[in-house]
């Protein structure tokens, strides 16, 4: 029986097999943030001589990467990429996600929106049948953080503060808890509108194109609509 690590770390090797044969010399990867992502560029780090280097969505894995020898470039410096490498806290079987339990939201739809195609990478206890066990993060500019919480509290949710955190930009972080996701693109829209909203933690206006799924059988791929071994 696989561990959730090792479940984490299949994914992140198919991910690695995956996007291996979308680069060339000159390409830049995109790479998202958190813990299967780690286990991603310690994966990815013996080929790094097959691609030109990464853009990042975080400090954190800006520091690994350079730690592992990747060349990390500045996101304006970049027009395009083949590829962008993340997790998620949830993904549905349409591929829209909850994102940002480790704060980096923002920062990955960024780098998100540049790449060609977006390959999710999550171990199976992520994939459920709706969004919304997980809180949503939402990041918000600090003065506007009562006010956000209150537009929050109207839409059904139950916001709370995560105390202590800073997010890379200077912004904190409202968890909500409770919301009825039955349309994620919609409440995506709807939370981005709020003023003093940086982003939400919902990507389903633009979603995962492709999900590496690791279980105790092995990694499955899931494309929107469609699911094969
Ligand atoms: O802000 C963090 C990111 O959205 C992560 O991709 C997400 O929280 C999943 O992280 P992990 O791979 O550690 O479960």
């Amino acid at each position: 029986m696989l561990d959730q690590n090792a479940l984490k770390r299949n994914a992140a090797q198919a991910a690695v097999d995956y996007v291996l044969p979308l680069l060339g010399p000159d390409s830049i990867l995109g790479v998202g943030t958190g813990s299967t992502v780690d286990l991603f560029i310690d994966a990815l780090a013996p080929h790094k001589q097959r691609f030109r280097g990464a853009a990042s969505s975080s400090e954190r894995s800006s520091a690994r990467m350079a730690q592992a020898g990747i060349q990390v470039f500045d996101l304006n410096d970049i027009e395009t990429m083949p590829a962008y490498v993340d997790g998620a806290d949830e993904i549905d079987s349409g591929l829209n996600m909850i994102k940002g339990g480790g704060g980096a939201l923002t920062r990955e739809k960024i780098v998100a929106s540049v790449a060609q195609q977006f390959v999710c990478i999550v171990d199976e206890s992520k994939l459920v049948a709706k969004l919304g066990a997980f809180p949503l993060p939402v990041e918000v500019i600090p003065m506007a953080m009562a006010a956000v919480a209150r537009r929050l509290a109207r839409l059904g949710g139950e916001p709370e503060e995560r105390k202590g955190f800073v997010t890379d930009n200077g912004c904190r972080i409202l968890d909500v808890s409770g919301l009825d996701i039955a349309d994620p693109a919609a409440l995506e829209a709807r939370i981005n509108d709020i003023p003093g909203v940086v982003t939400c933690g919902l990507f389903a206006i633009a979603g995962a194109d492709v999900a590496l799924v690791s279980g105790q059988q092995g990694v499955r791929q899931l494309r929107a609509g469609q699911v094969s071994q």
